[in-house]
């Protein structure tokens, strides 16, 4: 696959921050390769600017088909901006994006056969009921007859809305809203979904039961990016996911592999009954896993940074021992999802 952008942007607007007309160049265009190995989403060195603003800035990753990809960051990062990128409601500053290798500057009207979006707001159509609402979008996406019928039944059904079919929108819980646009979305069978911040605002048990209904759709096939600021939110569902913040990518790849890349230290504690004006010294003869500029001493508690394994945890606890210290607890604490993602992120907001 060729690897050139489409869009070029030159180093003086890049410097200034780029232009804010939707100026798009699409002066060699890349001819795309369909294979099956394509993958299912791409974005290709994306960049939008609003004046000043570099809202997306130079963000490249890929989705491969099925993959349920996480998109995180905090507020004014970036998310919205992308995705409605990929959406086809706007359009980079410089870079592309892609769907099933479809381009979004170049093939806008393929790209929204395949993909399903889910704004992060709903909307303003109050009046109509779900089903009228649902028939609307199928309508616009041209299924007719017998194909329409059948795609309402299924999109109700999977979404679970068969109760609310003639109640009117605005009569609606969040969590049947959100539902409801989640079958808007699906109404086409795209291939694709793009799900912004989706369980934003909604209680424990709409955010379980959505997680269900996005995994069976990535079981079924379908390649999905979601966004959210709350990692932990996405992690259990997702195979992968990207670090945003101020429109750069700082982290991507599965959870697990981020975490472990992060997860250089723990904090381990100990509860030491006696000599506590000693422990430091004695910490610090028993190095080199102990990090030395993080030792505190609080009364009969003793935390530190550590990075070593278990053995090298006992090895701690017998020195100290032998020293003659009472060691009464230890307990190590692993940093948390919610730890990673501070550490990553610098909570920049632009
Ligand atoms: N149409 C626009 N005009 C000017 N600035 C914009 C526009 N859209 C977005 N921005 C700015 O671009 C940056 C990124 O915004 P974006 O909505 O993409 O972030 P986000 O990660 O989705 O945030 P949130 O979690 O708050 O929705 C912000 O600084 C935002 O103010």
């Amino acid at each position: 696959m060729n690897e050139q952008p489409v869009n070029e942007l030159t180093a003086s607007e890049a410097a200034s921050g780029g232009t804010d007309a939707l100026e798009v160049r699409s002066a060699d265009q890349v001819p795309h390769v369909h294979s099956a190995d394509t993958p299912s989403i791409e974005l290709r060195r994306l960049h939008r600017f609003f004046g000043k603003t570099k809202a997306v800035n130079d963000i490249t990753f890929e989705v491969q088909k099925g993959q349920v990809f996480g998109y995180i960051g905090p507020n004014g990062a970036g998310k919205t901006t992308s995705m409605r990128i990929l959406a086809t409601l706007d359009l980079p500053s410089y870079g592309d994006a892609f769907v099933d290798g479809f381009s979004v500057v170049n093939d806008p009207e393929l790209v929204r056969k395949r993909l399903g979006f889910m704004p992060d707001s709903f909307g303003t159509y109050r009046d109509v009921n779900c089903r009228e609402y649902l028939d609307f979008f199928a309508r616009a996406y041209g299924l007719v007859g017998r194909e329409r019928n059948e795609r309402l039944k299924w999109v109700i059904g999977f979404t679970g809305t068969e109760k609310m079919s003639d109640k009117p929108i605005r009569g609606l819980s969040k969590g049947m809203k959100q539902r409801l646009c989640l079958g808007r979305a699906l109404i086409h069978d795209p291939a694709v979904l793009i799900l912004d911040e989706p369980a934003a605002g909604l209680d424990p048990r709409a955010r379980i039961e959505l997680r269900k209904m996005i995994r069976e759709l990535a079981d079924r096939g379908k390649t999905i990016l979601i966004s959210s600021h709350i990692l932990t939110e996405l992690a259990e569902m997702c195979d992968a996911v990207g670090i945003i913040e101020q429109g750069q990518l700082l982290a991507t790849g599965h959870v697990d592999d981020i975490q472990k890349e992060m997860q250089t230290e723990a904090e381990l504690t100990l509860r030491i009954l006696n000599r506590q004006d000693d422990l430091t010294a004695s910490l610090q003869r028993l190095q080199p896993h102990v990090d030395l500029g993080s030792i505190v001493v609080d009364g009969q508690l003793v935390r530190f940074g550590f990075s070593g394994d278990l053995s090298e945890q006992a090895a701690i606890v017998s020195g100290l021992v032998a020293e003659g210290f009472q060691v009464a607890e230890v307990s190590a604490r692993k940093k948390s999802l919610e730890d990673v993602f501070l550490q990553v992120t610098e909570g920049l907001v632009q």
